[in-house]
């Protein structure tokens, strides 16, 4: 998709102390440090009118500390910013909005409980004499959506959008927020983590539709669909710049190598020979006509151990919600859970926990992470039950140990285990909590979309870690939005749609996997 219309500048051009007024905005030589950790070195990119450029790096590479400086979240220590040729300095990002500059969140930044146009015009509200102009604000929030192609009734609660929709009104926010500029720069901070494939492709054709409108910069851990949707892209190491290429001469093998340093195994996961198959334990998990009052169930299944149990289904249908039933997160109406023969009704958190159910769930959000609190207290959270039964001491060697296990293990980007998670990128803090839950000897683990956010090399651990649990006897529910990846990981998959299971689960053994299409035909 990427256009090749987009003629980029000259390298020389690009770099240049004066720079070339053509490019939409230009930085140079940024550096940013946090205390100990240099997040930033002597960073300068250039990005032209109507392009589409990708960014990519490793977890902690320096991504996102580079868009807050570009909004005016952060300020750098040195190095200058331009915006149509003009030196710039932002303070705040209504300052950068006022020069057309705004960021579409990782995590979504939208009031659920407001409706889309008040979402749209929040903070610079519509009013007279202190009174709200609703109805103007409403009509012109509506011509303006419509206006960017953008398929969304702004008079609904967002709370009642999908989530993609919630994300094209993100984006028309920053249009919004950018209006007073003719050349808005929309900043996307891996928008598609969460997204299910249609949500992905509505959400290219946009960018694709609008680039003639503003300038784009895209941060992925995706590296397929930076290809597709870049015309350029900027590569991070360490906080460096290390790679500037075209997406045509660019390959997913190529950004990985400038990224990481050295070559990956190519999807992983795909290989199914580790597979756990024929030498599956007895059944550790069973639900049982298991009932939400909020539209899932009844839905009955178990899962052996060493087993790898995958879910299924597009948004709305039900899968996030049922794997918070099974952590407890979410009451159930009817129906029960049993965990090594232990049966549970309307269990809480606590009672899936000692019950030995671990869950890492896919909002970053609600992920319960002591963000004021150290790597080493947030991985050994849950251990303190598992390595001690009863005893009231705390093994605080032993707790380290795993720490630093889990640090080497998923190259968790930290000065040391007593740094506090707060300092984290948002991949190295998804990380921790996967680290905390792969740590304990938890017989069932729960993984919502359980790579989102992290980079290549991290997802290949988390792979590797899963098949080591399961060879250690470990059930897995693996839900997920890249089909793909649980395809390759799992021995069954179950398609939910509409809060419940579609027919019986799908045979995943090796040699007998079903396509994509097999499962989206049931999604559908
Ligand atoms: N507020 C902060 N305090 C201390 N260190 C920080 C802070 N913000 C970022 N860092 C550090 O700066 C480095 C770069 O982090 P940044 O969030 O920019 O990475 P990223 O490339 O966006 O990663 P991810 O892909 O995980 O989102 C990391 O080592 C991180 O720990």
């Amino acid at each position: 998709m990427a256009s090749q219309t987009h003629t980029n500048v000259a390298d020389a051009d690009r770099d240049s102390p004066t720079g070339g007024n053509d490019h939409s905005f230009r930085v140079e030589g940024i550096s940013k440090s946090f205390r100990h950790v240099q997040a930033l070195k002597d960073v300068s990119l250039a990005v032209d009118h109507g392009e589409v450029i990708g960014l990519v790096g490793e977890n902690g590479a320096g991504k996102s500390t580079l868009l807050n400086i570009l909004t005016g979240v952060l300020e750098a220590d040195e190095g200058r910013l331009y915006v149509d040729g003009e030196a710039v300095t932002f303070t705040s990002p209504r300052e950068a909005a006022n020069y057309g500059v705004s960021l579409v969140h990782q995590e979504q930044d939208v009031i659920t409980t407001m409706r889309g146009y008040e979402n749209l015009y929040l903070g610079r509200e519509m009013e007279q004499f202190g009174v709200l102009k609703k109805e103007q604000m409403r009509e012109e929030a509506q011509a303006f959506v419509d206006d960017l192609g953008i398929n969304i009734d702004v008079d609904e609660r967002v709370r009642n959008y999908t989530f993609n929709e919630r994300q094209m009104l993100e984006i028309a926010k920053a249009f919004h927020v950018s209006q007073k500029s003719e050349n808005p720069v929309i900043l996307l901070d891996e928008p598609t983590a969460g997204l299910e494939e249609s949500g992905r492709e509505i959400l290219f054709d946009l960018v694709d539709d609008l680039r003639d409108r503003a300038t784009f910069v895209f941060v992925s851990h995706e590296l397929d669909e930076v290809l597709q949707i870049s015309d350029r892209i900027y590569v991070l190491k360490d906080g460096e710049r290390v790679d500037d290429t075209t997406a045509a001469e660019a390959t997913t093998d190529s950004l990985q190598q400038a990224m990481v340093g050295r070559e990956t195994a190519d999807e992983y996961y795909r290989v199914p020979d580790q597979q756990r198959e024929t030498d599956l334990g007895e059944t550790t998990l069973t639900v049982n006509e298991v009932v939400h009052e909020d539209a899932v169930g009844p839905i009955s299944f178990s899962v052996r151990a060493g087993e790898i149990f995958g879910i299924v289904g597009v948004e709305g249908s039900g899968k996030q919600r049922l794997g918070r039933l099974l952590a407890g997160d979410l009451s159930t109406a009817d129906g029960s859970i049993s965990v090594d023969g232990t049966t549970l009704q309307s269990p809480t958190v606590s009672d899936m926990v000692d019950a030995g159910v671990g869950y890492i769930p896919k909002d970053r959000k609600s992920e319960g992470l002591l963000l004021y609190q150290s790597v080493l207290v947030n991985t050994s959270l849950a251990m303190v039950r598992d390595m001690h039964g009863n005893m009231p001491l705390l093994d605080l060697d032993a707790e380290e140990k795993a720490t630093l296990d889990a640090i080497e293990e998923l190259s968790i980007k930290t000065p040391g285990p007593d740094a506090l998670v707060h300092g984290l990128s948002g991949g190295n803090q998804q990380k921790v909590v996967i680290a905390r839950w792969l740590a304990q000897e938890t017989p069932v683990l729960v993984m919502d979309n359980v790579t989102r956010g992290i980079d290549v090399g991290a997802k290949e651990e988390v792979y590797r870690l899963c098949r080591e649990l399961t060879d250690q006897g470990v059930s897995i529910v693996f839900i997920g939005d890249e089909l793909p990846e649980v395809i390759g990981m799992s021995n069954r998959i179950a398609v939910m749609a509409k809060g419940e299971f579609v027919g019986e689960p799908f045979d995943a053994s090796p040699g007998n996997k079903p396509t994509e299409e097999d499962l989206i035909q049931e999604m559908i």
